[in-house]
């Protein structure tokens, strides 16, 4: 039988790469390590990859496996979730892994500027109603840019049309350099270069990228890059909701688009 959620708690809190700063502790309880993640944790000067919303962490440990000169971080919220990805690591033995189980509204409280060099944003809940709360828009660019390199590079990996159409739109609004764009990555670039570096980086399935390609979405990626000059502006467009998503989420607004 797997573990209960309790006995998971457990098992994070004695973990020596884990770190648990939700934000009802986070005015209390000081975090030392900002600016010192590489002297203090990693104890190297590899880049600092984040995977924001890293639910299991299959980006974190999967990355972390194909790159053992980068560092990688998984943040997430929830902790009986982050235990599968962190008890992986620590299994393995992976010296450039760590997790922080926190919210990401405040996550500039715990990187210092330029200390991270790239984003992961893994199939990040769309937040179609309230665009603050969505990991794509301007006000979440703003608190990245607090901590991400100048030009820091942002990988997008998403089933939602509403997410990838919205950040297309903030993309070009403000003019952030756009490296790579697909909307249907297992039917375009992985399938034509299946040996390429690019393809073991995208081949990497996460739990929730797993049930919607078993419902026979299409998966979509972009990567752009997020210079440090300019002010950024939220794009005033209307984008078709997604449908599907109303099968297992419990409140819609009746709206058929959003802001
Ligand atoms: C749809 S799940 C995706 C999880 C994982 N990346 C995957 O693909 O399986 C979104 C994840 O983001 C986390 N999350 C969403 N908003 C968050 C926030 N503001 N702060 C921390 N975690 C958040 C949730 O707890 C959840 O695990």
């Amino acid at each position: 039988m797997g573990k209960g959620k309790l006995a998971k708690f457990a098992d994070m809190a004695s973990y020596p790469h884990v770190f648990e700063y939700p934000y009802s502790v986070v005015d209390e309880v000081p975090f030392d390590m900002k600016g010192r993640w590489h002297e203090d944790f990693f104890r190297n000067d590899h880049p600092i990859v984040l995977e924001l919303g890293c639910g299991r962490g299959e980006y974190t440990v999967g990355l972390a496996r194909l790159y053992p000169d980068k560092n990688f971080i998984g943040v997430d919220i929830k902790g009986a979730r982050m235990w599968t990805g962190a008890t992986e690591a620590l299994r393995e033995g992976l010296p450039n892994v760590a997790f922080l189980r926190t919210n990401i509204e405040v996550i500039d409280r715990f990187f210092a500027e330029g200390e991270v060099a790239e984003i992961w944003l893994t199939f990040s809940d769309p937040q179609m109603k309230k665009v603050t709360k969505r990991l794509t828009s301007t006000y979440f660019m703003a608190r990245y840019r607090r901590f991400l390199q100048d030009r820091g590079r942002i990988h997008l990996k998403t089933d939602s049309n509403f997410l990838f159409t919205y950040t297309e739109y903030m993309v070009e609004k403000n003019g952030l350099p756009l490296e790579f764009s697909t909307r249907d990555l297992y039917h375009s670039t992985l399938a034509e270069h299946p040996d390429t570096e690019e393809a073991r980086i995208l081949n990497i399935r996460t739990y929730y990228e797993q049930q919607w390609l078993d419902r026979g979405l299409d998966i979509k990626y972009m990567r752009f890059l997020l210079p440090q000059a300019g002010e950024l502006s939220e794009p005033e467009v209307e984008i078709e909701l997604d449908e599907y998503r109303s099968y297992n989420r419990s409140k819609r607004s009746g709206l058929s688009t959003a802001k």
